[in-house]
């Protein structure tokens, strides 16, 4: 099966050879081929070119006049497994309460964990989906899924079968993130060592028996888990072939990003706090920090400093952070606006972070990311736009067209 796309006004995101990441001022170029054409064949990127060199095969024909194709949007972070809503904790944060006030009085995460525990399999499962057919159509061509909202053995290992099922079910690529230390459940308020141990001992043994996961997360923050915990939790993860992806400097900065980097973390995510001796503590490293903006636009916090960062050198990669109570939104096009009008990062810069950046923070740069012959035919073609600037320029609303999983139109 081959399909064949014809006049592509611009290409975006073109990269001849495989590369990982891309950092600091190498972020503001955005590879491209002005009229072009791209050949897909068994749903992998055959290859492309200009339309002087387009071939004359048999091919479904795609004409793309006026219109642009880039890689789909790789989103890295998201908690998109959940159960029922918070819309009630977001009425009381426009009453003045903040996050952690609501999280304290019995809402939060062990809100929403009170709600998956109660929700059957099946349940779960047709909640999430719903919400996973709604990022392929906004452009999602893979996506990270944690865990986090069980916070019981039954619970963790429920939501993470609901994530295998969803890998099974649907072409978009997806990662399994475990992420049992995301909040202290209160049977264990006072004895939170051996919640640490039922994780370790009792979850993770059967998370590899299973193979449920790809990573392991950990929220290292003040009132959730410590850097001593968090280094616990790397620790045991390790043993089990696990490479971290944590929750750090999200409200605090107590110093859970050089414990992630001597753990060798595939990312560090959230970075609203960073302080500059992180930023010093990133350079040089093979972990990409992550950015949440929308995550910052719901709650009214800080957002990360891309420009800094970017400026001193840094990777960056966006993603949506998807979940019930800090960012009920999984559009990856508003995390590239939002990235561009508030943290002041050029489109080039936010495509970049949201798409072979992305890639790299799931370990999937092998396979999505970027217009590379050989990888996935996983593409966003955009409604007729002037200029790739109208993605972000267009805020809250979004130019995606179609939207292609291995080389097949993904329809509603
Ligand atoms: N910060 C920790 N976890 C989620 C929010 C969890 C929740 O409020 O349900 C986040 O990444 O923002
Ligand atoms: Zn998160």
């Amino acid at each position: 099966m081959q399909i064949l796309f014809k006049n592509i006004k611009e290409l975006l995101q073109v990269r001849e050879d495989k590369i990982d990441f891309i950092s600091g001022k190498e972020m503001c170029v955005l590879p491209t081929l002005k009229n072009a054409f791209l050949l897909v064949k068994n749903g992998i990127i055959k290859d492309f070119g200009t339309m002087e060199d387009c071939p004359n095969i048999d091919a479904e024909i795609v004409d793309a006049t006026g219109r642009m194709i880039l890689p789909s949007w790789c989103d890295s972070h998201t908690h998109l497994v959940y159960a029922g809503n918070r819309e009630g904790e977001f009425v009381d944060r426009i009453k003045g309460l903040t996050y952690n006030e609501i999280a304290e009085n019995g809402g939060g995460i062990l809100n929403s964990a009170k709600k998956l525990q109660a929700t059957s399999e099946d349940e779960l499962y047709k909640q999430s989906k719903k919400r996973l057919e709604e990022i392929i159509l906004l452009g999602t061509g893979a996506v990270e899924i944690k865990s986090g909202y069980g916070l019981t053995k039954e619970s963790e290992l429920k939501m993470l079968r609901v994530i295998q099922h969803l890998k099974e079910n649907y072409p978009i690529e997806i990662k399994a993130t475990f992420l049992g230390a995301h909040a202290l459940p209160k049977e264990f308020e006072n004895s939170k060592p051996e919640y640490l141990e039922l994780l370790i001992n009792e979850v993770l043994p059967i998370i590899e028996k299973e193979n449920l996961t790809d990573f392991i997360d950990v929220f290292c923050e003040k009132g959730y888990f410590s850097v001593n915990d968090t280094k616990l939790i790397l620790e045991a993860g390790k043993k089990y072939g696990l490479q971290g992806k944590i929750h750090v400097n999200q409200f605090n900065a107590i110093g859970g990003i050089q414990e992630g980097i001597k753990h060798n973390v595939l990312s560090v995510d959230h970075l609203e706090e960073i302080r500059d001796i992180d930023i010093e503590a990133l350079k040089n490293t093979q972990t990409m920090p992550v950015a949440l903006p929308s995550c910052s636009y719901f709650l009214g916090i800080p957002y990360t400093p891309a420009r800094k960062m970017i400026d001193h050198g840094l990777p960056l990669a966006l993603a949506t952070d998807y979940n019930p109570g800090s960012t009920p939104s999984g559009n990856m096009n508003f995390v590239v606006a939002t990235a561009c009008i508030k943290m002041k990062m050029t489109p080039e810069e936010a495509i970049n972070a949201a798409t072979i950046n992305g890639a790299y923070a799931m370990n999937l740069q092998d396979k999505v990311g970027s217009i590379t012959r050989g990888k996935l035919a996983n593409l966003i073609l955009t409604k007729e736009i002037n200029s790739y600037n109208y993605i972000p320029y267009s805020f809250g609303n979004h130019s995606v067209d179609k939207v292609y999983l291995k080389g097949k139109e993904a329809k509603n």
